[in-house]
């Protein structure tokens, strides 16, 4: 079988644990067979951009490349995270459009191309990854590199008109035709790519997930709903209970339910109207007050971007002003932390939680939805309250389905999930973990590679 090569800006180096979906999904997809990862070095660093690093774990070659702070400040900080990053989550309110950061991120992306090229063989299969970098395959191909190459965009594709707003749209999204198998998370997600195509890109929508770009180059695009390493979930949960830190919490709730929600503190994430909705079942629910605890887990992320600046102190206001309103002298009805947990250990919160609250206005999946559900007590399980507008709905349909802008619907759904009854609480997360049984991680992995290599 020939050698996989994944390319992601995020690189799970041995030893580090953070947060963030892709990080945790693809170090679980490369542990089966081994191959290399390459990407930033995680480091924004004095001098030049271009120092390479390389270790070796098992059988995963990482090889990661320094950054220097003014790319990085414009390639990350700017275009990836201020300008693509809310165009694809829908929010064309917040994008910040600039020349200068657009060519940092062109920089960056040609700057991994040159150290990425002499590191292939016409044989691997080159597996790219995410917004960060939409360019390389092109960049790559200029370089004469001829293996077969797919993409995966882990976020959202929003409508053709959002896309189309953005000046310039059609230089870097028809960079995409140079991808073999372009990966979304759901078949919605590729039929509003299809729409750009159709109508912005100039190219052909054919049969069977084919398109043809401006030129007559064919390319695939499908949708494979990323997931979680489900039967590990399972056993880490059933192992976590004996942590210090689960036990603690657990002692810590004298007797109440939790709710927990665990996110990066980004505005996709629907964490005021979450705040909010919570606000609003204390206020409407008199006869459930103090019986239920919520716990927001949300390290932050993306520091250095105002709109996460700003998002970081509404939410500590909006957290005060809850606790201020209906906190007793022994029950705080919000816990709000600001820190970074170990995977294991979230896995024993997930188990101690009644409720999971998962309500982002917009999420390419949402990977915590799912381990949630893996993380259950199979005799006792808890309940997901989920957002519409992840792309975890399109799966998980037991959940309580929620508008996260509809602060009375999830009022009723954290009220409707703290009451519910044994046996039905069992029969919606069985059904859940069914699925998440057979479209595990290896399942993604296994089912987009099978698809690029066949092509
Ligand atoms: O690398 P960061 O800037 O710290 O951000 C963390 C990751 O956030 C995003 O994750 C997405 O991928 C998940 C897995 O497919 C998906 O479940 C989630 O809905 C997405 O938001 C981002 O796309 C990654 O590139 C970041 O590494
Ligand atoms: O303190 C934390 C918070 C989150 N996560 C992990 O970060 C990932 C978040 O992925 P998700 O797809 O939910 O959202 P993203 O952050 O990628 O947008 C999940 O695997 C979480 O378990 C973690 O390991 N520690």
């Amino acid at each position: 079988m020939s050698r996989l090569v994944v390319v992601s800006n995020r690189v799970a180096v041995p030893g580090e644990n953070r947060a963030g979906g892709l990080a945790v999904a693809l170090h679980a997809a490369l542990q089966e067979n081994g191959g290399l990862w390459f990407g930033w070095s995680g480091r924004a660093v004095r001098g030049e951009s271009g120092a390479v690093h390389e270790q070796t774990e098992g059988d995963i070659r990482y090889v990661t490349l320094d950054i220097n702070r003014r790319d990085f400040d414009a390639y990350y900080n700017g275009f990836a995270n201020r300008t693509l990053w809310p165009l694809l989550h829908f929010r064309l309110d917040l994008v910040d459009y600039d020349r200068d950061t657009r060519e940092g991120y062109a920089r960056v992306n040609a700057l991994f191309a040159d150290k990425l090229a002499p590191q292939l063989r016409d044989s691997d299969t080159l597996w790219i990854h995410d917004y960060h970098l939409i360019p390389l395959a092109a960049l790559l191909r200029e370089r004469g590199v001829a293996c077969r190459m797919g993409f995966f965009l882990h976020v959202p594709m929003p409508s053709s008109d959002l896309l189309a707003a953005m000046p310039n749209h059609t230089r870097l999204f028809s960079s995409l035709y140079a991808y073999d198998l372009i990966g979304m998370q759901t078949q919605r997600d590729v039929e509003r790519f299809q729409d750009y195509v159709r109508l912005f890109g100039g190219g052909r929508v054919l049969n069977d997930g084919w398109m043809e770009a401006p030129g007559g180059r064919r390319f695939r695009a499908g949708a494979y709903p990323i997931s979680i390493d489900t039967e590990t979930i399972a056993t880490q949960a059933r192992a976590a209970v004996t942590k210090t830190a689960v036990k603690d919490l657990r002692a810590s709730l004298d007797g109440r339910a939790l709710a927990i929600g665990v996110d990066r503190l980004d505005y996709s994430k629907g964490l005021p109207e979450r705040f909010r909705g919570f606000e609003r079942y204390l206020e409407t629910r008199r006869e459930q007050r103090g019986k239920l605890t919520y716990l927001q887990i949300a390290p932050v992320s993306r520091g250095e971007v105002s709109e996460y600046q700003q998002l970081r102190q509404e939410l500590e206001q909006i957290a005060g002003h809850v606790n201020g309103a209906y906190a007793e002298p022994e029950w705080t009805p919000l816990r709000y932390v600001n820190r970074n947990f170990a995977h294991a250990t979230l896995t024993g919160f997930y188990r101690s939680a009644r409720i999971g609250l998962v309500t982002p206005l917009r999420d390419g999946m949402n990977l915590v939805a799912k381990e949630y559900i893996a993380s259950q007590d199979p005799d006792d399980p808890g309940v997901l309250v989920l957002s519409l507008l992840a792309g975890a709905a399109y799966e998980l349909k037991d959940a309580l389905l929620v508008n996260p802008h509809d602060l009375d619907g999830v009022a009723d759904a954290i009220a409707v999930a703290a009451t519910m009854p044994r046996d039905q609480r069992i029969e919606r997360w069985r059904s859940m973990m069914d699925h998440l049984r057979r479209y595990d991680i290896h399942a993604w992995r296994r089912s987009y590679l099978e698809d690029l290599r066949a092509l």
